[in-house]
């Protein structure tokens, strides 16, 4: 055995008794948890509220042993020995002894385990050596030290391969992980970003955007308590999306995150998917202001009376009485619903006073029609009466003291559940639901044509739908906008929310995040240069100027550590066109040229299938990918590709990764739709080894 595997053998040696301690700690922790939760399930509760109190108390005690029981893989993956001889391992959440001031593990986002992330040579922060392990399961398998003061490397100092290159030359497993072990310093400082309001990170293919927005998410779960008592949510743009970053967050102990994407959020089940150009006029902000105008539309515009039949009477208001109590709906500020109780009520209470003034003046008629045909002074008999009987003082007439007696709280308790007043109040300021105001929108070119006059007339038209047509993904927004509307903002908000892929999102999905993260406290990264086709602006002033401002932090992330710099290459052109003035990445792998293949027409499924065959044949254990078109996707499936490579539409590939790809006629992925070009720059940046691009090769005669 050479000097220095026999130097790191004993230091992986020293780790594991180390790291056997931990683990046993964690063990320790595990059970006593988990015989609290026994207790605490098996404890009798007499009351209602003891009920609830256990029910909390097991929530939390299940959810503390599920971060324990997440933390066993990778618990330890670090260590920083201090200049002045002290030592602290670093680990996935933090483990203390009763008996000892230092931590036995210190969570890795503790201010304590800062300086494993970002001490340097240059300024190494109080550190002599920075310590990597790696283990399997329970075991230590190698250790890897950096020395940080310029000191000599002595016998127990372990300075090999970096454990970041070893972590990027893992093979993909189609599941992103974690990068606790390996955050880079520029990472780092987002991630531990004291910055409680919007964090914006762009950056290029493969710069670790989503790397950071996950982490982010743990440490302000972490660090920021207030914020993460109100939930965090992360948004993806699509299920195959949230799928492969799926483990990232419960392999960091945290699992109380809620993954979405933006269509999950609409309430209602959205059946298809939009046409891009459609798609993309449903997501801009004159859509919003269309809604807002039809449904201040339905609140009692007219000028009209109101009528209504009460037992065997009609009472009418007049024009100015209606006019009142709309002006008391809308100074309410409620929402349209909430809105039209105050209508209603005020509508009711005027119906009420009308009701008593009839009644009032009924009686009176009949008193002076009595006095007409008898000559009898009604009141004046009543007050001889009184004074006989010993009363004196003047009584109240006849027609008052009904009056006194007419109940007009139960009459208007009585006119608010009437059928036939609600009717006539549904005729001026109709109760409704977010669908109807959307269909209400979409299928009446009339409609259209009032609330959307900033639409040229063929805009309007490519709107225009069936009342009966299916919802579609772009309708899920315009719903949630209706239901704000109608019902009031959604009742699930979120603490913090993470948007990845953020240049996807249109004005109107802004419109719905930003609903459910009242307090604005966001990470959002995204690349414009990768934007899809909805996507209607080419930055982040003005994607959120509508929304925040411009207040937010941005960050621009500058190293690729999924591309190869030989991939990278290839896209400088393609990058100069559709992102003019963005500098390219730069990246710290490097690798095989990427191939170009043609093939005909007729050939391209052997080319393909070829091609496939003896990747995986050479590379048997990598991932390998097929992208192509949308449209091209069906013709590949029954080519059989299948059987070694996952088959992925260019447009779903975003912020996917795979060992190596074949990208399938990258001319026919730049033409499929207006974003081709940008799909296309997504579609090459996907590997972290090897691309093969296969161009098809149409004859000349039958090129158009
Ligand atoms: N500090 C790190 N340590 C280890 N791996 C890292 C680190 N940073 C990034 N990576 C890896 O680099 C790859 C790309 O990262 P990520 O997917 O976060 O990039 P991205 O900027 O979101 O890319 P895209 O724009 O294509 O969506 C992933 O495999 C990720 O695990």
């Amino acid at each position: 055995m050479s000097q220095f595997n026999e130097s790191a053998a004993s230091q992986i040696e020293v780790e594991q008794a180390h790291v056997a301690a931990m683990y046993a700690l964690l063990d320790e922790r595990e059970a006593d948890v988990r015989a609290e939760l026994t207790n605490v399930v098996g404890s009798s509760a007499d009351s209602a509220g003891e009920v609830y109190a256990r029910d909390v108390a097991a929530q939390r005690l299940a959810r503390e042993l599920r971060r324990l029981e997440d933390a066993e893989e990778g618990l330890v993956f670090g260590r920083i020995d201090g200049a002045d001889g002290t030592s602290l391992h670093v680990g996935r959440l933090g483990l203390h002894l009763a008996d000892r001031d230092l931590p036995l593990l210190v969570d890795w986002r503790a201010d304590a385990a800062r300086s494993f992330y970002t001490a340097t040579t240059i300024h190494p922060m109080g550190l002599r050596r920075r310590r990597h392990l790696r283990t399997e399961k329970r075991a230590v398998r190698a250790v890897s030290d950096e020395l940080l003061d310029g000191s000599a490397p002595a016998a127990d100092d372990i300075v090999g391969d970096g454990p970041l290159t070893e972590a990027l030359e893992a093979r993909r497993t189609g599941r992103m992980r974690a990068a606790v072990a390996t955050l880079q310093a520029e990472q780092d400082a987002i991630v531990r970003s004291p910055h409680q309001g919007v964090t914006v990170v762009q950056g290029g293919p493969g710069t670790g955007k989503t790397v950071v927005a996950l982490h982010r998410a743990a440490f302000v779960l972490y660090a920021f308590p207030r914020i993460a008592g109100r939930g965090v949510l992360v948004l993806g743009p699509n299920a195959r999306f949230l799928d492969y970053v799926s483990q990232v967050l419960p392999s960091l102990g945290e699992n109380d995150v809620v993954l979405a994407t933006c269509e999950e959020l609409a309430e209602t089940v959205l059946e298809t998917m939009e046409p891009c150009d459609v798609a993309r006029l449903k997501g801009t902000s004159p859509l919003a202001e269309a809604l807002a105008g039809l449904v201040h539309a339905r609140q009692a515009p007219s000028r009209g009376a109101f009528a209504v039949r009460v037992g065997q009477e009609w009472v009418r208001l007049t024009s100015t009485e209606v006019a009142t109590a709309r002006a008391a709906a809308v100074a309410s500020g409620s929402v349209h619903n909430r809105a039209r109780e105050v209508f209603k009520e005020h509508l009711v209470d005027a119906v009420a006073a009308t009701l008593k003034r009839g009644t009032i003046e009924a009686l009176e008629n009949i008193d002076a029609e009595i006095a007409g045909s008898t000559g009898l002074d009604l009141d004046a008999a009543a007050a001889a009466d009184l004074l006989a009987l010993g009363f004196d003082g003047d009584p109240p007439s006849a027609a008052a003291a009904e009056a006194e007696a007419f109940d007009a709280e139960a009459l208007r308790d009585n006119l608010m559940g009437d059928a036939h007043v609600d009717h006539a109040v549904e005729s001026l300021w109709p109760r409704l639901t977010s669908e109807a105001v959307v269909r209400a929108l979409l299928t009446e070119a009339d409609t259209l044509a009032t609330h959307l006059p900033s639409l040229t007339d063929d805009e309007r038209l490519r709107l225009l739908r069936p009342a009966d047509a299916p919802w579609t993904d772009a309708d899920g927004p315009l719903l949630d906008e209706a239901t704000d509307l109608v019902d009031g903002p959604p009742e699930r908000t979120f603490g913090h929310v993470v948007v990845d892929e953020a240049q996807e999102l249109t004005a109107m999905q802004w419109r719905m995040v930003m609903r459910r993260c009242p307090a604005r406290s966001m990470t959002l990264v995204g690349d414009f240069a990768q934007a899809g086709p909805a996507t209607a602006v080419g930055d982040w002033s003005q994607a959120l100027g509508p929304h925040i401002g411009g207040r937010f932090a941005l960050h621009t992330l500058t190293v690729s550590y999924r591309t190869t710099e030989e991939i990278l290459a290839t896209t400088h052109d393609l990058l100069a066109r559709i992102a003019p003035g963005q500098t390219p990445s730069r990246s710290i792998r490097h690798g095989d040229r990427p191939r170009a293949l043609t093939a005909s027409p007729h050939s391209l499924a052997t080319t393909v299938t070829g091609e496939l065959r003896a990747q995986a044949a050479a590379h048997p254990d990598d991932l390998l990918a097929l992208i192509c078109a949308d449209a091209r996707v069906a013709d590949m499936a029954s080519a059989g590709v299948a059987r070694w490579a996952r088959l992925v539409p260019a447009s779903e590939a975003r912020g996917l990764e795979f060992d190596a790809t074949v990208v399938v006629d990258p001319e026919e992925i730049a033409t499929a739709r207006p974003s081709g070009e940008r799909d296309l720059y997504v579609a090459l940046t996907r590997a972290t080894k090897r691309l093969c691009t296969i161009t098809v090769d149409v004859p000349p005669q039958y090129a158009s």
